[in-house]
């Protein structure tokens, strides 16, 4: 029987994963979220998210609560994803504090930047995967502006230290690729990696 487990802590991911009606349960992955000095921005997410699923679909074939053969055979999939936003080729993650957090927004104001999010829906056999790339512009940023939502704690965990979906929405005067890709995963391309795994696992 199939299985899928989503390789996340995040409760955004969680919630969006749940939108395309395929049941999951869910399992973060602790790995080493560092970029290498040569690795493109693309590079870097989709190892990620590759590295996030396959920590996860090894622990679980190690895991004495599986039927290893199920792990062995495509049966069981594992989704990680991975978000970063890119400015001026400089990857943008998660703001470790507000002196960081006020040189991104500094970046980020009156211009628009890229939003790269990559998926990697992992068996034993196949890694299904995609990235996206949504275009984000940002209105100018005043001092306050910036104060004001440090203070309102949403930056902290999130790539760019801003949450579209949330108070930043404010900030936003355009976008082009996929909103779900910015809040932390593309639902059209990931429905179509999970029709994939299920398509080869009845096959
Ligand atoms: C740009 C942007 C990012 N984000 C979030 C998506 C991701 O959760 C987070 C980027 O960090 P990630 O390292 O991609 O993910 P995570 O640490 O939250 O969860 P996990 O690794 O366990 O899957 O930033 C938003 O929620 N809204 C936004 O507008």
């Amino acid at each position: 029987m199939s299985h899928l487990i989503l390789a996340s802590a995040s409760p955004r991911r969680k919630e969006l994963l749940q939108l395309l009606g395929v049941p999951f349960s869910t399992q973060p992955a602790d790995i080493l979220e560092e970029k290498q000095a040569h690795e493109t921005p693309r590079e870097y997410v989709e190892r990620l998210a590759y590295e996030k699923a396959a920590a996860v679909l090894a622990s679980e074939a190690s895991s004495a609560n599986v039927e290893r053969q199920a792990v062995r055979g495509s049966g069981i999939a594992v989704l990680g994803s991975d978000t970063v936003v890119v400015c001026d080729d400089k990857v943008l993650e998660k703001p470790v504090d507000f002196a960081h957090f006020k040189r991104m927004m500094a970046m980020l104001s009156g211009r628009s930047h890229q939003v790269y999010t990559a998926v990697s829906l992992l068996t034993q056999q196949q890694n299904w995967h995609c990235c996206v790339v949504t275009e984000v512009s940002f209105r100018a940023l005043s001092d306050e502006d910036i104060q004001a939502y440090w203070a309102s704690g949403e930056p902290l965990d999130k790539a760019g230290g801003y949450g579209i979906q949330g108070l930043a929405g404010k900030f936003v005067t355009g976008l082009n690729g996929s909103y779900f890709a910015v809040v932390g995963l593309p639902l059209y391309e990931t429905e179509h990696l999970l029709k994939q795994w299920l398509a080869a696992d009845s096959g």
